[in-house]
């Protein structure tokens, strides 16, 4: 998609403040500071449009950007990030849980996690909620991010390695290398988002307040 427009539409902690528009949405997950804003601007061909940090745990709310006007692209706060308080960590667990499960606009989501790394716990936890049963066959796009700092050579290894930690299924997702730096994967990534953006299914487990359709 070329994108000419983009707007910093709202941030969210519950159900009540979502957008009302009726247009699908496309979730980010994944650790702090794995790169979630930064794949968002590296999409969205800006900048510094979402927040990047240095400093993790930097996003708190559900923030809802809006694309050309056709989709909304869902920056959730990253999981994992130990200097947050418990209480924080629950309050985050509560409103993620109510939007992954619940939310009727979202068509899929794109799960980042770092490419030179195994999976952490939090990561494989996260990949299989969200291919789990109660999710409904909601898509996932798993993303290996920061391929730039792997040598090209070591790809193939990494996403063998990846998919295996995560025991990753081609029934349920898909997989994707990925990098901010250089940009490799845009193409593939806006694709994979497109494509959910055209399926109308609905993936909510459970009713929540109406949304208008269009
Ligand atoms: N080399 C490289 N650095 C990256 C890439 N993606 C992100 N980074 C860097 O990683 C750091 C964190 O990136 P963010 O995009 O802020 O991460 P985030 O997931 O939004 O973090 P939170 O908002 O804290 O959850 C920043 O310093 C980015 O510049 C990438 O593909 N390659
Ligand atoms: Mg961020």
């Amino acid at each position: 998609m070329e994108v000419h427009n983009v707007e910093m539409v709202m941030s969210a902690v519950q159900p009540s403040q979502y957008p009302t528009d009726g247009l699908p949405e496309i979730a980010l997950v994944g650790r702090s500071n794995v790169g979630k804003s930064s794949l968002t601007n590296t999409l969205i061909n800006r900048k510094a449009f979402a927040r990047t940090s240095s400093q993790p745990g930097k996003t708190q709310t559900l923030n809802f950007y809006k694309v050309e006007n056709q989709v909304f692209f869902v920056d959730v706060p990253g999981y994992g990030y130990a200097k947050v308080s418990k209480s924080a960590r629950e309050k985050f667990q509560v409103m993620i849980g109510e939007y992954l499960e619940k939310r009727q606009a979202l068509r899929g989501v794109v799960q980042l996690v770092d490419a030179r790394h195994a999976p952490s716990r939090e990561d494989i936890e996260m990949y299989h909620w969200l291919t789990s049963e109660e999710m409904g066959g909601l898509p996932v796009l798993v993303v290996a991010t920061k391929a730039d700092k792997i040598a090209r050579g070591r790809w193939n290894k990494a996403e063998r390695e990846i998919k295996k930690t995560l025991q990753f299924s081609d029934q349920v997702s898909d997989f994707e290398m990925f990098s901010s730096e250089t940009k490799y994967g845009k193409e593939i990534v806006w694709e994979w988002i497109e494509a959910r953006m055209l399926d109308g299914t609905d993936f909510s487990v459970d009713d929540d307040t109406p949304e208008t359709s269009n």
